[in-house]
């Protein structure tokens, strides 16, 4: 596939990034390697297609916004299959995560309607108060292999909502799902150079984007290592930041939880996408007096589940996505064990062929000196430790400098209410462990991102607020 620039698709043939099916090794396509220049072309093409685009109507906005929605779903077993094999995620997964994506499509359509500006009684008789919502400009986009195609629209659905034009560089392990989405685009009828699509030399890439004032807007989803970098190279012209970074969910089961709950969902939190989500389950902590019954049932159900090649029916977790995701899944274990944790599910892992994959695993007799609980694990591995009073459940999950998502069972709304407003997090879930959703804010807080995306707050990241005075 090519890289898709001004609506045209383009790319030189000698330098290309290889992509590999992270389940068999096996080469599955070649993209272009852009670089510099491309970005710039792209950057240009964003520049030029700004002013019709955001003069359109919210409604026509909303229209194409829906046409690609429709076509998503439309090619739904096209797209899965596409995210299967560039990422390993089971086709269950993917065909899940283009629902997920499309729903974003659908969401801001709908809010593309709804960006309301407002007037203010004025400072005197003759004075008059308009407050404008326009659209931020240029916008690009750096995207994480995790989820192919919702961490592409969860920001391309806001941005042309709001009237932006839109440059995403999506990672190298998943370059064939962002060309897809950007075909639908085309089939859509969205002008050239609204969306553009530039794979490649990362550095290469954003150091056009940090370079270019034209680029108004520059929206991050990966790890905070690399976004405290691209906040720092933001500063030089002072963009507007989104940033969606790592995670270390703590979970938390009372005494009085429904036990059977927290494990169901628990295991869909840890184990999706075999571990590799920013919002997974990566500590758990289970009240001593029902911590043995807890573990048997959690150790029981994991036990059942099955790790291959997720094109394959019945396979309940993929790969991991690469040698070093495994090999730090495979040291934290170690580490865990070697400082007294017990292993009582899996433990082990399977490299050949350049593929990696890793059992579900269950720790018990976890202890807070431990690395797993203090570095985002992002693989499908459940430490789970004892706690005696909320008190202290409380200050273990929040003594991190993350703050994405937290997770507690408890049937008390007393117990509940307070947890959920002592929780540092930007997304608590109360005995629910799949939280998102395209109509709610997500969104970390402290070392954990910048900003919301869905919501009714997703779209306010790519506006900007004017202020008419007007002396009549
Ligand atoms: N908060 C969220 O919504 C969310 C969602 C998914 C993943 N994540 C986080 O992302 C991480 C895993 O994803 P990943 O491995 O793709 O993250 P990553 O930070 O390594 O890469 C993310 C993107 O940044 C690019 N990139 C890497 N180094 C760069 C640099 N120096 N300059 C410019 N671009 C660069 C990559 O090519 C990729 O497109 C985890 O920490 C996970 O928690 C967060
Ligand atoms: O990994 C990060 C994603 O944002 C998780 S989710 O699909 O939004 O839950």
């Amino acid at each position: 596939m090519l890289n898709y620039i001004d609506g045209q698709w383009t790319g030189k043939e000698h330098e290309k990034i290889e992509v590999t099916n992270p389940a068999t090794g096996e080469l599955i396509g070649t993209v272009p390697s852009a670089g510099y220049n491309e970005a710039n072309q792209a950057i240009e093409a964003a520049h030029q297609a700004l002013p019709e685009w955001s003069k359109k109507t919210a409604a026509e906005r909303a229209g194409l916004l829906m046409k690609v929605r429709d076509l998503m779903l439309e090619n739904k077993k096209e797209l899965a299959e596409i995210m299967t094999l560039e990422n390993g995620k089971t086709l269950k997964e993917s065909t899940g995560e283009v629902a997920y994506a499309a729903s974003f499509m659908e969401w801001f359509a709908e809010e593309a309607k709804r960006i309301y500006g407002r007037t203010v009684p004025g400072k005197n008789e003759n004075h008059r108060i308009k407050v404008l919502k326009q659209p931020v400009g240029v916008v690009a986009a750096i995207t994480p292999w995790n989820f192919p195609a919702a961490m592409i629209t969860r920001k391309l659905a806001p941005a042309l909502a709001a009237g932006c034009t839109f440059i995403v560089k999506p990672p190298k392990q998943t370059p064939l799902t962002a060309l897809k989405l950007a075909e639908y685009c085309e089939q859509a009828g969205i002008p050239k150079g609204v969306v553009n699509v530039v794979c490649g030399n990362s550095k290469e890439i954003t150091n056009a984007f940090m370079d270019d004032e034209r680029v108004r807007k520059i929206t991050f989803t990966g790890s905070t290592e690399v976004g405290r970098l691209l906040m720092e190279q933001g500063a030089k012209t002072v963009k507007k930041m989104s940033m969606e970074l790592g995670g270390h969910a703590p979970v938390i089961v009372c005494e009085d939880a429904d036990l059977d709950k927290a494990v169901d969902m628990a295991i869909a939190s840890k184990y999706r996408n075999s571990g590799q989500t920013c919002v997974c389950a990566n500590r758990l902590y289970v009240h001593s007096s029902v911590y043995d019954e807890f573990v048997d049932k959690f150790a029981a159900k994991v036990k059942e589940l099955k790790v291959g090649n997720g094109m394959e029916e019945g396979v309940d977790l993929g790969p991991l996505i690469d040698k070093g995701g495994y090999e730090k899944v495979e040291h934290q274990v170690k580490d865990a064990v070697e400082k007294g944790a017990t292993c009582v599910v899996g433990g082990h892992g399977k490299a050949e062929n350049n593929s990696y994959f890793f059992e579900p695993t269950v720790l018990k007799d976890v202890t807070s000196d431990m690395e797993i609980m203090h570095i985002e694990t992002f693989g499908p591995i459940a430490p789970i430790q004892k706690f005696e009073t909320d008190e202290e459940a409380i200050r273990l999950a929040n003594d991190t400098p993350f703050g994405l998502a937290a997770y507690f069972f408890t049937e008390s709304v007393s117990r509940g209410t307070k947890i959920s407003e002592e929780l540092q997090y930007g997304i608590v879930g109360w005995n629910d462990g799949l939280p998102s959703t395209a109509q709610a804010p997500f969104g970390g807080i402290k070392q954990s991102g910048l900003g919301s995306e869905g919501g009714a707050e997703g779209i306010e990241e790519y506006l900007e607020t004017k202020y008419v005075s007007l002396m009549v």
